[in-house]
């Protein structure tokens, strides 16, 4: 059997790194690149995994997804190295948080919103951008477009006649649709920069699904559930994380989103890599779940609704419903703008 190879973005830390243990385990012959924007980050990492599998065959590129030029090197070096990649993690990402907007906590805390904010987070945190060297908005670029770049550059060592590629993103259930809109991609605009970055996230998954099938290439989107990490590190201190534990632990009797550890948190990202990519509804997100006994599970959820009148009963369902279409026009936008930017940088 041939040996399969898995690239992971934002391997060094987190999520992409429980995500980079669990697959040696389960696939103990794969080929691991660990695609990272520190080399120092990146080699810790690389070193730790190879202690817990000494086996493992591990090496480490280096990438900064929010820099096109970085982006591009490294499409290069990955075409050179490898004639295939079976699973592609697109998990590097950001989230700037200036604030948690305490009053709206307390509020929905006492309504029937309670369980739905620390589902998704809604409303709770000022989330805050910045600008890339590229002139872009910091998360769109981090969060997305990076990544859509890269797969358009390594198109050529993905999918093929007889091998499929698997594209899981590492997405989140704070993705919502009002925070998005096609003629602001970038969300140059808007007061939600996380939601727009990953809801467009589930229509660039959806489109690349309608796009890319028949070539073997399937694309995935997960959420990991609140999980414990740098992200969350930066909204609030660890130490009231940790203060807060038996709470999370308590508020998992209503929503099995309280994942905590980024092992648990990476949960569906491992699943889909056992799955065969045909059997696999497009339209769905998979959901890293934990009940409150402590067992780990995957919920796929539906990322569109055929039923109009229930879409509008359950203000949730509205939320996250992805259309075809405006996916892809998400989609043609996206390729629009990296040809455009392609044409600028000349690589040395
Ligand atoms: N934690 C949570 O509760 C949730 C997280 N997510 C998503 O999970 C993914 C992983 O996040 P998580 O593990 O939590 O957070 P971490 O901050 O722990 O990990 C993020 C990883 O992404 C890397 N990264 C960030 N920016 C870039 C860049 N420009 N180029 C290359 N790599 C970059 C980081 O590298 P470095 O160490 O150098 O900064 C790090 O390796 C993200 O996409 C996030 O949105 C989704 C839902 C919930
Ligand atoms: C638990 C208590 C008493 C306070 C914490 C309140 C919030 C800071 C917290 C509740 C739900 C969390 C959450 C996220 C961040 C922190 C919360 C808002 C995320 C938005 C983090 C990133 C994601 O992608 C989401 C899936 C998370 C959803 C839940």
């Amino acid at each position: 059997m041939e040996k399969k190879t898995a690239l992971i973005t934002g391997a060094n830390a987190g999520i992409g790194l429980a995500l980079a243990d669990r697959l040696l385990t389960e696939f103990p012959s794969i080929h691991l690149c660990l695609a990272c924007r520190s080399k120092s980050k990146a080699e810790e990492a690389q070193t730790m995994l190879k202690e817990k599998h000494e086996e493992a065959d591990i090496c480490v590129l280096l990438v900064d997804v929010s820099n096109l030029e970085s982006v591009y090197r490294a499409a290069e070096a990955i075409k050179k190295q490898y004639k295939h990649i079976d699973y592609l993690y697109l998990n590097a990402g950001i989230m700037p948080v200036s604030s948690v907007d305490w009053s709206h906590f307390w509020q929905c805390l006492f309504s029937s919103k309670c369980v739905d904010m620390f589902r998704t987070g809604d409303g709770l945190l000022k989330q805050v951008d910045g600008v890339t060297t590229d002139g872009m908005k910091q998360i769109f670029a981090t969060n997305l477009f990076g990544h859509f770049a890269l797969l358009k550059k390594v198109n050529s060592v993905l999918g093929g006649a007889n091998r499929t590629t698997q594209v899981i993103w590492t997405s989140s259930s704070n993705a919502k649709k009002s925070a998005f809109m096609l003629s602001d991609i970038q969300h140059q605009h808007g007061s939600e920069p996380y939601s727009s970055s990953k809801y467009a996230t589930d229509m660039i998954s959806v489109a690349l699904n309608e796009r890319f099938n028949q070539q073997g290439i399937y694309s995935h989107t997960t959420c990991p559930g609140l999980v414990m990490t740098n992200l969350t590190y930066g909204i609030l201190p660890s130490w009231f994380w940790t203060l807060l534990l038996p709470l999370l632990i308590l508020i998992r009797i209503f929503t099995p989103t309280m994942n905590y550890s980024p092992y648990n948190g990476s949960e569906a990202l491992v699943w889909l890599a056992k799955q065969p990519p045909q059997g696999i509804d497009p339209m769905c997100k998979y959901h890293s779940r934990l009940n409150w006994l402590g067992n780990r599970y995957v919920e796929p959820k539906k990322v569109n609704s055929n039923f109009i009148f229930l879409n509008y009963l359950f203000e949730i369902q509205l939320q996250l419903d992805v259309d075809i279409s405006i996916a892809q026009k998400a989609y043609e936008e996206l390729d629009k703008m990296e040809t455009a930017i392609h044409k600028g940088i000349k690589l040395s």
